[in-house]
């Protein structure tokens, strides 16, 4: 599904992340680790967003540098603690992230009422909740047709009932291919997905932990 090789990441000259190899397969995968250990730095380098030093290949076939397009075309992230421009609504960023990811019609609308943003579609997102916020940015994860979704601390503030709805939804389309990564500092089971594989971030790199039963 995704292969890291060689992963340096430091910030401001001070490494925090380094993955010599790493290859996660297809499923749904959850990533643990204490505050700082590197979960967000991982999710967003993996997610386009931030320089590194190596090698990131999806599906064997696009390098997030050599094929930037067809790779982010492929891969969404939902941020830990979204923040949009404040005078932007729901609906103007929808539409923004549905052009550039390609979108199918009918698409948005169906995120939208799935996930509760219809209701305040159209108010900026100056006037937003945190609960608010996080439910548009988990709308914008979804657009397209991504085959990894990275889920940044999803349970955060979401309602119960709009949980139940994106796991229920998240599953669906995990049975239909799309790979899923979570982080969470609550209780992943919560989330009622079946786990393919859970990873350790700790002492600046990622491990595998060979027994879920630790989670
Ligand atoms: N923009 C930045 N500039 C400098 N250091 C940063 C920056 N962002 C993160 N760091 C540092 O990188 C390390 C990893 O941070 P990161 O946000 O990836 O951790 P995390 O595992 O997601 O933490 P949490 O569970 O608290 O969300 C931390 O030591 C943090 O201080």
């Amino acid at each position: 599904m995704l292969t890291v090789t060689n992963l340096l990441k430091a910030y401001d000259g001070t490494p925090v992340l380094t993955v010599p190899n790493l290859t996660i397969p297809p499923g749904i995968h959850y990533f643990r680790g204490s505050n700082g250990s590197g979960k967000t730095t991982f999710l967003r380098i993996v997610a386009g967003l931030l320089p590194f030093s190596g090698q990131i290949i999806l599906e064997q076939a696009y390098d997030i540098r050599q094929q930037p397009v067809d790779y982010r075309l492929r891969v969404n992230y939902a941020e830990a603690e979204p923040l949009y421009p404040d005078f932007l609504t729901a609906r103007d960023l929808a539409t923004f992230v549905a052009n550039a990811k390609r979108a199918p019609a009918g698409q948005v609308d169906q995120l939208a009422d799935l996930l509760g943003v219809t209701a305040f579609w159209t108010q900026p997102t100056r006037t937003f909740s945190s609960g608010m916020l996080k439910k548009l940015s988990l709308l914008l994860a979804w657009l397209g047709q991504p085959t990894l979704v990275l889920l940044d601390e999803p349970l955060t503030t979401l309602d119960v009932e709009t949980a139940g709805r994106l796991f229920d939804f998240t599953r669906e389309r995990v049975n239909q291919g799309v790979s899923v990564w979570l982080t969470s500092h609550q209780d992943i089971t919560l989330t009622g997905l079946p786990l393919t594989a859970s990873w350790q971030v700790s002492a600046g790199t990622i491990q595998p932990i060979p027994d879920d039963t630790a989670v």
